[in-house]
């Protein structure tokens, strides 16, 4: 059986791999060449200011805006020839989605499972209605939800079809500590239980530092710097990741390159790489 899962074929391609991803608006650059790969099991986050290109990028990540240029593989499959093979395996959260006001909890979380397939629908809701803690309102219309129960039932939806890629946006919005503290571990517990990748955008640093395994710095469409939480923290010489996200926004000078980086990254065509970051900045 190992040899039918050649090291080319879609099992062993990452989630998601990007190339030159560029999206124009006329003559604002949304997006401007933007390379990465995000690994199955990896929580990548991505980082920038307002207008920094996050939003327009998750945006055709799930096929909902047409790149104009570059090319998208999600799970294997080119976004722009297969992608209703790749969305099926793919949900998201934002708290920018409202879900229709009438329909109750329960008749939400459906129609979206029926949409996806999910085989036993009933069952799938109970699950999630106990893991994100929905029962005392599972039969309200979601028009009436607090911020934080809608928060949560946002969650749910997108965890429906139990995603191999989960794209997030704001995961804890509205949420108190405490409950935010919940839903992270939730996040960490449901990755680790299905080997799934995590795309997150987030102004939370905190959020961040806690849940990303890879950080992309992103500004005026394009990845100026990217590495794990603490490795840039380290590199920038500040303490926090809020603390190296102003330094970036506010394109505050560079810090020296690590020994030996600079050889080594010059010239590097690869995603990212402090080669991108000194010409982005
Ligand atoms: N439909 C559109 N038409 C024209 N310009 C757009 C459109 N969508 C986005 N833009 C522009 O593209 C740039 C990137 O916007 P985008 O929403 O991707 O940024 P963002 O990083 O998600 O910002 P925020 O943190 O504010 O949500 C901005 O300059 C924005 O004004």
């Amino acid at each position: 059986m190992m040899g039918l899962q050649s090291s080319s074929g879609p099992d062993a391609s990452p989630a998601i791999r990007v190339r030159g991803l560029a999206k124009r608006f006329e003559a604002v650059r949304a997006v401007d060449g933007v390379s990465f790969d995000l690994a199955r099991g990896e929580t990548l986050a991505l980082l920038g200011g307002n207008g920094a290109g996050k939003t327009t990028t998750i945006s055709m990540l799930l096929g909902l805006i047409i790149p104009s240029g570059g090319t998208i593989e999600v799970l294997g499959h080119d976004m722009a020839t297969s992608r209703h093979l790749a969305l099926a395996r793919v949900n998201f959260q934002s708290p920018y989605v409202d879900l229709p006001r009438r329909l109750t909890v329960r008749q939400n979380l459906a129609v979206y499972a029926r949409l996806y397939g999910v085989p036993d629908v009933a069952g799938r809701i109970a699950e999630l209605a106990r893991d994100l803690d929905l029962a005392g309102f599972l039969d309200r219309p979601a028009g009436q939800l607090s911020a934080g129960q809608k928060t949560r039932v946002g969650l749910a939806k997108a965890l429906i079809n139990t995603p191999e890629i989960l794209f997030l946006d704001e995961p804890t919005a509205s949420l108190d500590p405490d409950t935010a503290d919940w839903v992270r571990s939730y996040l960490e517990r449901y990755r680790s239980a299905h080997g799934a990748a995590i795309l997150l955008a987030s102004h939370n640093m905190h959020e961040v530092e806690r849940l990303a395994d890879r950080v992309l710095m992103m500004k005026g469409g394009r990845v100026v710097d990217e590495g794990p939480p603490a490795a840039l923290i380290e590199r920038y010489g500040r303490r926090t990741m809020e603390e190296v996200f102003l330094a970036i926004a506010r394109g505050e000078p560079m810090p020296p390159l690590p020994e030996g980086d600079a050889a080594a990254q010059a010239g590097d065509g690869a995603p990212g790489g402090q080669a991108g970051r000194r010409a982005a900045v």
